[in-house]
């Protein structure tokens, strides 16, 4: 069945090939358009079968009228840690009023996790992604890393694997409070047994490399992690630099990782090899939010010539916030992004960090998952801070 939806006041495609279309901030922006979506045969997924002006529109089985409200791809968030229990609020309190993050409460979720049942995680799992596509949210990446043994890194990626492909392994999240004295048994775990075990249940691996925390993992140590997983298949993604500079960034594009996160302080050569690599770099603002730390530079990123993408890293310590359109606007706000360098960086540019084509964009054969807003264009995203305009759109 072929559903055309119009009243379509502004639709942002990302399609650079969109004739008629205005790419002068690189949107593939329409205005007054319609597009006309659906499904090949039952149960296929539902795709774009076609997208122009309203006035151009071709007839559909249904037709859908949204009455002058602006359509996005739907948001691809590509970095969240959904899979967790437990309560670190008191541990947010403490940080606005002066005591640093270094990830020393990832120990704390870890107890909580290792402890619920499949169920309670489970139910836990759902809510939160519920929550997110209520706020435009159509794809979301989930890692692991709260279990930090076998069995549990295993359990965790089973249950991301069950609302999201797009599943990380990250058994490289710090190094579990059992294995303090024996830190390379830990690696080599990781990189080995429990490896072998998260494969097949992941896409991707992600190791925490900051040598300025005591519990993540040094340069040394991430690379032997990553290099054992591209060994086993799996794309890389790396967080680098969140803390301090450190060697996350420059390991990252030296791998050839898909994306590397955080990239809060980057030295010059830091921001030289990420221009000449193919590595995206994932800000993730709600982390320098909730932490108090200064935010990472946008503008500069992207100045060179880097491909910058827009995550909300959800998770119980550095950020329980599961609103991408919040991350937009910390983007413009506070890091020197355009509005439309937000958008693109929260929708096309995070699906080329997840090495996906048919999301993150609104054109013929990508898959119909959108985003509407309850006004007319998408600079209502930042201008409307805090009010929740954005929407998935059922088709
Ligand atoms: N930095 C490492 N991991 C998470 C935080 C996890 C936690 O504190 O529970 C992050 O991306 O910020
Ligand atoms: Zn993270």
């Amino acid at each position: 069945m072929a559903i055309l939806v119009t009243g379509i006041s502004e639709l942002i495609t990302c399609d650079p090939t969109l004739e008629g279309a205005d790419h002068s901030e690189g949107l593939g922006l329409l205005r007054d358009a319609a597009i006309v979506v659906g499904a090949q045969y039952e149960d296929a997924p539902t795709t774009v079968h076609w997208v122009g002006p309203a006035n151009r529109a071709p007839e559909a089985d249904w037709a859908i009228d949204l009455g002058g409200k602006a359509v996005l791809p739907g948001f691809v968030d590509s970095h969240s840690h959904l899979v967790f229990a437990g309560d670190r609020s008191a541990e947010f309190a403490a940080r606005m009023t002066g005591t640093p993050y270094d990830g020393g409460g990832i120990a704390t979720t870890m107890e909580a996790t290792r402890t619920a049942d499949d169920s309670t995680l489970r139910t836990l799992i759902g809510a939160r992604v519920e929550e997110m596509r209520r706020q435009g949210t159509t794809t979301v990446e989930i890692k692991s890393g709260y279990g930090l043994t076998v069995e549990d890194e295993v359990r965790a990626l089973r249950l991301a694997g069950e609302v999201t492909e797009e599943t990380t392994y990250l058994g490289g999240h710090v190094v579990p409070p059992e294995h303090r004295g024996d830190r390379s048994a830990y690696v080599d775990l990781v990189a080995g047994d429990m490896l072998t075990a998260a494969a097949p249940h992941a896409k991707w691996i992600d190791v925490f490399c900051e040598p300025a925390s005591p519990h993540a993992f040094t340069g040394e140590e991430a690379r032997h992690i990553l290099t054992a997983g591209r060994a086993a298949g799996l794309g890389l993604r790396v967080h680098g630099n969140q803390l301090d500079h450190g060697p996350g960034v420059q390991l990252a594009v030296e791998l050839g990782a898909a994306s590397v996160d955080h990239c809060t302080f980057l030295s010059d050569e830091d921001l030289a090899a990420l221009a000449d690599g193919d590595t995206v770099a994932t800000l993730l603002p709600g982390v320098e939010f909730s932490t108090r730390s200064p935010y990472p530079d946008g503008r500069r990123l992207i100045d060179a010539g880097v491909q910058v993408a827009l995550a909300t890293d959800c998770n119980p310590g550095t950020c329980y916030s599961s609103s991408m359109p919040l991350m937009m606007a910390l983007a413009v706000r506070e890091m020197g992004m355009t509005p439309a360098e937000a958008v693109r960086a929260a929708t096309v540019v995070a699906a080329t960090s997840l090495a996906r084509e048919d999301i993150g964009v609104v054109r013929h054969g990508a898959l119909a998952e959108l985003a509407v807003l309850d006004a007319p264009s998408y600079l209502h995203i930042p201008y409307r801070v805090g009010v929740p305009i954005a929407h998935t759109l059922q088709v």
